[in-house]
């Protein structure tokens, strides 16, 4: 648990970085600092890991004061992911990733065996150990920050905007690979943003903050989004937050109708002269048969009981309603976990379970 009880940070030139910031981000979550620039999030994370000192108001750490005891000491406890991986360039990357390790007092040869098994663990094939950091590609960099905040087994990572140097798509596959790592590992995780859907996507809990680190609201995504507490937040989250926030209703009332289906075995499977799903070998949606016999992309499906965590929209009205809408059919596909056909959604369906009032 990291507790900030009322900090605040005047730099030397007078410029308040920080006001009075007091929140708690909980122990085994992603608490995640969102706001415009220059609102103070750096600073606040730094204040953990005693890179930057509180001019008021202190940060305890399991509870403890921070400012008591070494720094040194301190960060060793700590993992530090930085944006653009901060990697030592002239450190092969098994070498960055086995820094730590060997400032806790490993052997060069156990540091180097436990990096290997981080690097394994954040997707990095073995091949790049002995590549140099430009060797590797933005993304690959990030793992490899990721990998070496990891290897000292801290139980506190502090992430300062760490995906953010990478194109939207590699972003989304670390967000991706960040969350399965925290269902395995369980860490304290405080997470810098200024992207509200990364904020919203990762956070167990986000925190707003405003110009001068004041806090203007810290709860969990759904309730941010249903109830934003003033105009500040409303425009921060943005105007399609109803839609975002159908990413955290359950479908659970939804029921699953029967479509036409046919195996995908020739290709050529004449005209059904209606819309029938394409099914593979294994049962996998291929593509959908339009009435004229013409083949058309599936759209986006519907993962019903999808069990990877990452699955952005499993098993939620937001993933139900995007099959509904991106399929050229009218009714959307629905998968199990394994990809397998389990049925089709209905467009009336979905939309009269949002006339319920499931989602705000
Ligand atoms: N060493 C420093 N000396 C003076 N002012 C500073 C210093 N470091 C940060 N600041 C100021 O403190 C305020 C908060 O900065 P901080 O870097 O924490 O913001 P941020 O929310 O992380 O911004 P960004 O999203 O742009 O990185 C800003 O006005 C910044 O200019």
């Amino acid at each position: 648990m990291i507790e900030f009880r009322d900090v605040g940070k005047r730099f030397a030139d007078g410029t308040v970085g920080l006001e009075s910031l007091s929140l708690t981000a909980r122990e085994g979550e992603i608490t995640v600092l969102v706001g415009p620039s220059g609102c103070g999030k750096t600073t606040s994370l730094r204040t953990v890991n005693r890179m930057v000192e509180p001019t008021s108001g202190a940060v305890y750490l399991a509870g403890r004061d921070v400012a008591q005891g070494d720094p040194a000491d301190l960060r060793r406890g700590i993992g530090y992911v930085i944006q653009q991986a901060g990697l030592f360039p002239h450190r092969r990357v098994i070498d960055n990733v086995a820094t730590v390790p060997v400032l806790q007092g490993l052997s060069r040869r156990e540091a180097r065996a436990r990096a290997a098994e981080v690097l394994e663990r954040v997707g990095l094939d073995a091949a790049l150990a002995q590549r140099w950091p430009a060797q590797l590609s933005g993304g690959q960099q990030q793992r490899v920050g990721v990998a070496r905040a990891l290897a000292g087994d801290a139980p506190v990572l502090l992430m300062d905007e760490p995906f953010s140097a990478v194109d939207p798509v590699v972003r989304v596959e670390l967000q991706d690979e960040l969350l399965r790592l925290q269902a395995d590992l369980g860490k304290t995780i405080l997470f810098v943003t200024h992207d509200i859907d990364e904020a919203i996507r990762l956070g167990d809990r986000v925190a707003v903050l405003r110009v001068g680190g004041r806090l203007a609201q810290f709860a969990p995504p759904d309730e941010l989004l249903a109830h934003p507490v003033d105009d500040f937040v409303a425009g921060f989250v943005g105007r399609d937050r109803g839609y975002r926030r159908l990413g955290f209703v359950p479908a659970t009332a939804l029921r699953l109708v029967d479509l036409p289906t046919r195996a995908d075995a020739n290709g050529d499977s004449g005209t059904p002269g209606e819309w029938t799903v394409l099914l593979d070998g294994s049962e996998r949606p291929a593509a959908w048969l339009g009435p004229d016999g013409a083949r058309h992309d599936l759209g986006s499906v519907y993962v019903t009981d999808g069990d990877d965590a990452a699955a952005d929209a499993a098993g939620t009205l937001r993933g139900a309603l995007d099959a509904a809408l991106s399929s050229p059919a009218g009714r959307g596909v629905a998968v199990d976990g394994a990809g397998r056909y389990r049925g089709g959604v209905d467009t009336d369906d979905v939309l009269a379970l949002l006339d319920r009032g499931a989602p705000r």
